[in-house]
């Protein structure tokens, strides 16, 4: 009986062995060069990362490729083949050429848990249904009629700022205009009151430092089984977002809703557009509401607020491009009857400029993916890859690629003085018909920030912030550690 076992074990193990070689073997059996995997988690090193570290993985994988003179290579995630894109002009293949052969991004949902369904990742023709449907709230006149709700909100940060700059305190930067961007996020989307600056603790703030920074051990092992194994996760129904965040976040949205509806309620925002065209007749379940409002929450402060955040450090080091600025956003202010009308922050240059360098060298999203839904070869290329392979945009990588921006550690405006020109490899808001949809919510939001700190502040770096600035392996959405200190002095 002994012996039968341990045939059984001995035949298993073989038969696993064998399947995991047949797997990591996929990129020899195309010629593809490719980093050595190792089982269980192939090339990526981080077993139980907070936010799977992709973002600095992805800049390994494009220094290693690049370093071997090379356009494209294969990598393994688990035990699935990734294919990483160098060459700008493939990317541009797979984004917007043949993009109806790489629809889907491969993100995990499961329909059995619905906060997880949302634009991010959902597929096929559930996405492009979606998409259709919410492009409607992002055109520029719906932002213009959010514009006023965040010009409130941001009146709100000024009491800290002005008392950080009388007792000559250090700024954690990222903290207090994350603070803003819930606030103005809590307001523009869901006509939430969430009074960061009043309350650091206030239910938003607490829920959007707990998505991206609260992880206990059995949300790590969940988040493990969706990413090394989606589909059996999928089929048992895991979550890749924390119970209490699912929890409570549906619970305010149900609440809102239900609210609004019973009592008529009609606001300037997000969630009353949702409600208009679900009252028009659009099909829309609380479920599919509650996911999508979810996946605008999290895209809409924390990107935002690290953009602002490595904006304004960056304008700290160079004080003359503080001054240029300042210098545009006063006589703008002056030219409007003291205000800063939707246009004027829109169309204020070398803001534009600033923040596009901003964009390039610290892209709050340092990666992407796109999975192929069809078997697939690359044009004027001996390749093939099958459906269901996935291919990494390394955006950080490109961004910082010195035959694409010489000198790229420098924050330099300038690359962006020709307005109408388009840069090889830019990719803040990822590029086709899945780009990101919140790009001029989010633009509005850095730029009226930006605009409005430097009218009323100096900003000087603090010796609380070392330097070199090093990246936190730890998060998703590109984050410094530790945090940016910098001193506010009011003008
Ligand atoms: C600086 C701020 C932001 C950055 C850098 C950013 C970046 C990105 C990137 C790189 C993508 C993937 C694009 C692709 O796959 O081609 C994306 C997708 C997306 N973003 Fe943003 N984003 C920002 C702000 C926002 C905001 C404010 C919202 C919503 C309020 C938002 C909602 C979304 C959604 C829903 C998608 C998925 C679109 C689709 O699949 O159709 N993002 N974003």
């Amino acid at each position: 009986m002994l012996t039968e076992i341990a045939i059984l074990f001995a035949s298993v193990a073989i038969l696993a062995t064998l399947f995991v070689k047949y797997k990591y073997g996929y990129w020899k059996r195309r010629n593809v060069p490719y980093l050595e995997p190792t089982f269980p988690t192939g090339n990526n090193k981080r077993f139980f990362p907070k936010g799977f570290a992709i973002g600095q993985l992805s800049q390994y994988f494009y220094d290693e490729f690049k370093a071997r003179g090379l356009k494209m290579g294969g990598v393994f995630l688990g035990l699935d083949p990734n294919l990483v894109l160098l060459d700008p002009e493939d990317v541009r293949t797979v984004l917007i050429k043949d993009f109806n052969s790489f629809v889907d991004r491969g993100i995990y949902m499961t329909n059995k848990v619905p906060i997880t369904v949302h634009m991010v990742s959902q597929r096929g023709p559930e996405w492009r249904n979606a998409r259709v449907k919410y492009t409607s709230v992002f055109t520029s006149a719906k932002m213009k009629i959010m514009y006023d709700t965040m010009k409130g909100c941001i009146k709100n940060m000024m009491p800290t700022l002005d008392d950080s700059s009388d007792r000559n305190l250090d700024v954690d930067v990222m903290d207090t205009i994350a603070r803003f961007t819930t606030d103005s996020v809590g307001a523009s989307i869901f006509g939430l009151e969430c009074n960061c600056f009043k309350d650091p603790d206030a239910e938003f703030r607490k829920l959007g430092r707990h998505i991206f920074e609260q992880f206990s051990l059995a949300d790590k092992m969940r988040f493990f089984m969706t990413v090394y194994f989606p589909k059996l996760a999928e089929e048992i129904g895991i979550s890749n977002v924390q119970p209490e965040v699912t929890e409570k976040f549906s619970k305010i949205i149900k609440e809102t809703v239900e609210f609004r509806e019973k009592n008529n309620v009609s606001r300037k925002d997000f969630l009353d557009m949702l409600i208009q065209l679900k009252n028009s007749g659009v099909q829309m379940t609380m479920d599919e509401i509650i996911g999508q409002t979810y996946i605008f929450f999290i895209a809409g402060f924390e990107t935002s607020a690290t953009t602002t955040t490595m904006t304004l450090f960056e304008l700290a080091e160079n004080q003359e491009a503080q001054d240029r600025l300042r210098e545009e956003v006063m006589s703008t202010f002056e030219k409007n009857n003291n205000d800063f009308p939707y246009e004027s922050i829109m169309e204020m240059k070398y803001l534009g400029q600033a923040v596009d360098e901003t964009l390039r060298k610290w892209p709050p999203v340092q990666t992407f993916p796109r999975t192929c839904v069809q078997d697939y070869k690359f044009p004027g290329k001996n390749l093939t890859i099958e459906k269901g392979t996935k291919v990494i945009i390394p955006v950080l990588g490109l961004h910082r690629d010195p035959d694409y921006y010489p000198d790229p550690e420098k924050w330099n405006p300038d690359r962006f003085e020709d307005r109408n020109k388009k840069l090889p490899a830019y990719y803040p808001f990822g590029d086709g018909p899945r780009n990101c949809i919140g790009s001029r919510f989010a633009l509005m939001q850095i730029k009226l920030a930006l605009a409005t700190i430097l009218m009323s502040y100096k900003v000087f770096p603090s010796p609380v912030t070392k330097k070199p600035l090093e990246l936190d392996p730890d998060t998703f959405v590109i984050t410094v550690k530790p945090r940016v200190h910098l001193k506010f002095k009011k003008i």
